[in-house]
């Protein structure tokens, strides 16, 4: 497919966001695994639209379809069937490379773990997406520093990550998602490896963040209070969500 059909892909989102527009929609989204000695239907026919500005928590059992929804939703993984539509852009529309830069635009990912490059330090870790998109170094590492205020890590923008707490390193995981302004964040089990008084923190920031933004969040979690604070609650089951 050729570049220029998806402007989106190459600069502005398709959709401008506003509050209350949706910007994440699934259609009849099916996930069947054929690998293994018999094929595994995972999702089937889901269906989900979540609002900018709105939070969503998705809960289900171990098995249910969660990690599989999550890299659907990201555009890690490819559907059987049905659709992901994110921002009003088609997601089965994008080659892999114009994926790939989506992604980088569109999408934030923050996991359990939080993935950081142990020899860089939290203010490059929290510059690299804008670095892998093509931003100048030092416009980047600016930004990341503005960004690590945002979410109370200013003072520790030169640490490494081992030289920091679960707490902080889940805070620059959360500067790196967020530095891109995706329209969709996707967390999966944000407050999942933190004591509780840590995790309140993260729980309060994301309020924070929340509100300032118009962004679709989809939180993946076991934790019934994170779940509880969310706009809404869906339980994965059957393939299908239903109101949790
Ligand atoms: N590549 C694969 N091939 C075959 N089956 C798979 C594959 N990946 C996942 N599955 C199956 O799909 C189902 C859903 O897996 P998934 O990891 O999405 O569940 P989950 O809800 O995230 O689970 P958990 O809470 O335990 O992490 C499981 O039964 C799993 O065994």
């Amino acid at each position: 497919m050729s570049e220029t059909i998806n402007e989106n892909v190459k600069g502005e989102p398709a959709m401008r966001a506003e509050n209350g527009q949706v910007m994440l929609e699934c259609r009849g989204l099916t996930r069947v695994y054929h690998e293994g000695p018999q094929d595994v239907t995972v999702l089937d026919g889901l269906d989900l639209e979540v609002r900018a500005g709105e939070r969503v928590a998705v809960v289900g059992s171990s098995g249910s379809g969660k990690t599989t929804l999550l890299n659907l939703l990201g555009g890690l993984d490819r559907p059987s069937g049905g659709s992901v539509r994110i921002a009003g852009q088609l997601l089965a529309d994008l080659g892999e490379a114009q994926l790939g830069r989506f992604r980088n635009r569109q999408i934030g990912f923050v996991y359990q773990f939080h993935h950081l490059l142990a020899e860089f330090t939290a203010r490059e870790n929290a510059a690299l997406p804008l670095i892998i998109r093509g931003h100048a170094r030092r416009d980047a590492e600016r930004r990341a520093g503005e960004i690590l205020d945002q979410v109370g890590m200013a003072a520790r923008g030169e640490h490494k990550p081992g030289e920091l707490s679960g707490g902080e390193r889940q805070r620059v995981a959360i500067a790196r998602a967020l530095i891109t302004d995706p329209s969709l964040m996707l967390m999966d089990e944000p407050t999942g490896n933190l004591d509780q008084s840590t995790a309140a923190n993260i729980l309060a920031l994301m309020d924070e963040l929340a509100s300032n933004s118009a962004c679709a969040f989809v939180v993946v979690t076991h934790d019934t209070s994170l779940a509880a604070h969310q706009d809404r609650v869906l339980r994965l089951g059957n393939g299908r969500l239903s109101a949790g």
